[in-house]
């Protein structure tokens, strides 16, 4: 196992992902940021200096689950103080097990503001992936804003509440298009863009040779929009999951939601002559938003031959039956770790949407989170009274709720959201969605756990059942390993994980702004067996180390 040293800078610049010029936050220059690559075992080094003006920025390692380092999990208030402006801090974690990641901000809005980028770890030296393929292709996938964070954040803190809205475009590795079409010949009514240049918005272009295997790994790391991608003519044969092998199976199209890596395999068996479109459009709520194209261009083809056939059609963005079909399928694969067979503890979480004096918020058993001043890493390490209200978010909700119509009292009101986890026990979380504000919405939410892989045992549409029946049925055989699950409109999700990884851990929706609104919680696990956290992670500045260290002003 190697050191893999890396010096970023993470500054604001001009730049036009969809060809239209506007400020994001990109890394050494580079939007999206640098890929990393290591193998599993590694221990990657990130310097990471903030050129931002004005503001604080961290970077969390999605999907990676810092065993034994949880000051480096990259959480804003959680796991570290922001990095002030002209600061270095140094990130320092293994990367235990091989898979498709990616990382990024989680500070405010950052990451819907392009901080970014892949993170890919391969087999260590001697091991073999349980599957061939002759070459990779690397799809990170995310949507773009013309207004800035600031204005989305304001709006969404607002009274009256301003919604953000759909994305203005899609991106594959940074790359899109905001009023034009590259397959305009097939989509009547776009205009046509033109293709090639080296212009920061120019489309991707995948070369491939026929009759070989590829493996596609792809990962979302939208703000809003919960994605599909296809190819067309070729089928995929997903593999893995975040990071985890699965069963492999085929289908003509993949959903992505926001914080879900895959990998796929696809042959390149189609007609030699031509090229193919990678097309990913928007599902689970009504899209405003045209699909992302890039080329896979059968080599010796041009890159920029436009493909004969028009890009695959995105299925229904309503069409749940699709997409439970696709993620019911989705089962570990034979030697993955089975689920300890019973919990010690079940948590069931139900999602609603509230009001709280004016306000529009997200609410987890009516209480919408906060995040505090201090990093709880740091403040209940050391044990500080002002670390946590005195008050114990709920474990339950109880059974009357009913999960089909509008909060009958949507008034809900903050807190820390933080739950207490004993070490080594095994957590059972449900996940409930209900009725939003609205009669007849509900959306889809991709939760995302931080310090840890769960195993999802199952899914179910309308209110949980819990002992009287569902909880008899959850898939205890096969059940896929993952770091984010998604819950269906009207629909529960119950994942399963044993709390093994001392540390404070977020678990969260992946919506960037549903996050601003309040919907996660916290889960501060065994932090009495943390080791000693890194001064630089929850003091901010050279006088508060040197205060720690006993000088005086
Ligand atoms: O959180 C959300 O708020 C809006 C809408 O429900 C209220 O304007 C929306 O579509 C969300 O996902």
């Amino acid at each position: 196992a190697k050191a893999r040293h890396f010096k970023w800078e993470v500054s604001n610049m001009f730049w036009s992902p969809d060809c239209e010029e506007k400020v994001l936050i990109g890394i050494n220059g580079q939007f999206p940021g640098p890929t990393i690559r290591a193998k599993a075992g590694d221990t990657v080094v990130v310097e990471l200096k903030n050129g931002l003006h004005t503001e604080g920025v961290v970077i969390h390692w999605h999907g990676i689950r810092q065993i034994g380092t949880p000051w480096a999990d990259g959480t804003a208030s959680i796991s570290q103080c922001a990095i002030n402006p002209e600061e270095t801090f140094t990130y320092r974690f293994v990367v235990d097990k091989p898979g498709t990641y990616f990382y990024h901000g989680h500070y405010g809005m950052q990451r819907a503001a392009g901080l970014y980028g892949s993170l890919i770890v391969d087999v260590a030296d001697g091991e073999e992936e349980p599957f061939k393929y002759d070459g990779e292709l690397n799809l990170l996938l995310s949507d773009w804003y013309h207004e800035s964070i600031y204005t989305q954040m304001v709006g969404l803190s607002s009274k009256p509440f301003r919604w953000i809205g759909e994305p203005q475009s899609l991106l594959i590795n940074g790359r899109g298009k905001f009023n034009c079409s590259l397959a305009a010949a097939h989509t009547p009514g776009t205009e046509k863009c033109t293709a090639g240049g080296n212009r920061q918005c120019a489309p991707v272009v995948f070369p491939v040779l026929s009759n070989k295997t590829y493996r596609l790994r792809v990962a979302s790391t939208t703000s809003l929009a919960s994605l599909n991608l296809a190819v067309g003519n070729h089928k995929l044969t997903v593999v893995e999951a975040d990071g985890n092998y699965v069963d492999p199976f085929v289908v003509d199209d993949i959903d992505i939601y926001s914080g879900d890596s895959y990998s796929v395999l696809l042959t390149t068996d189609q007609n030699p002559s031509s090229n193919y479109w990678v097309s990913v459009g928007v599902r689970g709520r009504q899209p405003k938003t045209a699909p992302a194209l890039a080329v896979l261009n059968y080599r010796p083809n041009g890159a920029f031959r436009l493909p004969a056939l028009a890009p695959p059609a995105t299925p229904e963005w309503n069409d749940y039956a699709h997409s439970k079909a696709f993620t019911y399928r989705i089962l570990s694969r034979a030697g993955t770790p089975p689920p300890p067979a019973t919990s010690n503890r079940r948590i069931e979480l139900l999602n609603t949407q509230n009001r709280m004096d004016g306000h529009i918020k997200w609410s987890i058993n009516n209480m919408s989170m906060v995040l505090p001043a201090t990093p709880y890493l740091g403040s209940l390490k050391m044990g500080l009274k002002s670390a946590m209200s005195a008050a114990r978010p709920a474990d339950t909700f109880g059974r009357g709720y009913d999960v089909t119509q509008p909060p009958a009292n949507p008034n809900t009101t903050v807190g820390g959201n933080v739950y207490v986890i004993e070490h080594n026990t095994t957590v059972d979380v449900v996940l409930q969605n209900a009725n939003a504000l609205a009669q007849n919405v509900s959306e889809v939410h991709p939760w995302h756990l931080h310090g840890h892989d769960f195993w999802v045992l199952g899914y179910g549409d309308g209110a949980f059942l819990g002992d009287a029946g569902d909880a008899a049925r959850l898939n205890l055989k096969n059940p896929p390993l993952r770091n984010t699950a998604v819950i269906f409109p009207y629909g529960w999700t119950a994942i399963r994980f044993v709390a093994d990884n001392p540390g404070v851990w977020a678990f969260h929706c992946h919506i960037e702004p549903h996050l601003h609104m309040g919907m996660g919680v916290i889960f501060a696990e065994a932090v009495d067996r943390v080791g000693e956290v890194p001064k630089a992670a929850v003091s901010c500045g050279a006088t508060a180390t040197a205060l720690m260290a006993g000088d005086h002003v």
